[in-house]
């Protein structure tokens, strides 16, 4: 049944799943009462004015209001950012409370707001890139008082799969290359930049830069490809 659902569903962004799916997926689902979708990168206490400056500098120059939805114009969307990336998927809200509902996305498991992954993400449709800013909190310790390598790719593979999503549909990351040229200091703002390189069939090549704000000091660099696949292939 639930391979059977997930089969069906399918899609990111403009692709509606049928009314009839909808409706069983819901009848199935009616002791679930309310249904939220809380978005995570929203501005919270523990950012720091440095986090809260480039958020309202991005936000300024965004497409849509963020708090009230009215059309503006400019180059960015405000990305939301959900605890588990199913909910990224039309009808996907139902569908996380069927397959593991107590999985989280990564990045999005730790309650604690300012400990681990603070981040809020950007992009440009036209220019088909995307930025993130990123607060790396206290948790995520690696060599003494900077960030672990292990996190940093996390959230360069976060923010590209991301772009590639929001590019080539539902992808899985099939290859990512790093270098680490300057440690990150626990605390501080970065700034992941991602941009398309190319698209060759079910592939999406993504390069990606981590810098300052001022982006004087690039922290990494990587490549990372793409091959997009049926959501449903995951379900077995
Ligand atoms: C709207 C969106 C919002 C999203 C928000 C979400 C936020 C969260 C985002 C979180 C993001 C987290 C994301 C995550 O963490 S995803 C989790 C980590 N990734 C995985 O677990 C993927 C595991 N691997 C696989 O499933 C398969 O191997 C895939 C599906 C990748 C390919 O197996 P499949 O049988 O389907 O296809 P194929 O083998 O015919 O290959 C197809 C083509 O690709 C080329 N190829 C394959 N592998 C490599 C390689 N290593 N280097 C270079 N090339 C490679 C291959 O040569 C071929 O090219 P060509 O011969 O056609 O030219």
């Amino acid at each position: 049944m639930l391979a059977h659902i997930a089969r069906r569903i399918g899609h990111f962004h403009g692709h509606q799943i049928s009314s009839a799916i909808l409706r069983r997926m819901r009848a199935s689902l009616k002791t679930i009462n309310p249904i939220s979708l809380q978005d995570f990168s929203q501005p919270n206490p523990s950012w720091s004015p440095e986090m809260r400056k480039f958020y309202d500098h991005y936000n300024a120059q965004c497409d849509t209001d963020t708090e009230t939805y009215e059309n503006k114009t400019g180059p960015w969307r405000k990305l939301p950012s959900y605890n588990r990336s199913i909910k990224h998927a039309t009808g996907g809200i139902y569908i996380s409370k069927l397959i593991q509902a107590k999985a989280r996305l990564f990045t999005r498991s730790v309650n604690e707001q300012g400990a681990t992954f603070e981040y809020v993400a950007f992009f440009n449709k036209e220019e088909k890139i995307c930025i993130c800013l990123f607060q790396p909190g206290h948790l995520l310790e690696g060599a003494p008082g900077h960030v672990h390598g292990g996190a940093i790719a996390t959230m360069i593979d976060t923010v590209t799969g991301t772009l590639a999503g929001y590019l080539s549909g539902p992808s899985v990351t099939a290859n990512l290359n790093i270098n680490y040229r300057s440690p990150v200091p626990l605390g501080s703002v970065v700034i992941i930049h991602c941009a398309l390189d190319r698209i060759e069939g079910r592939k999406t090549f993504i390069t990606c830069k981590v810098t300052s704000t001022d982006e004087s000091k690039v922290y990494t660099e990587a490549t990372v490809l793409f091959v997009s696949i049926k959501l449903g292939s995951l379900f077995g």
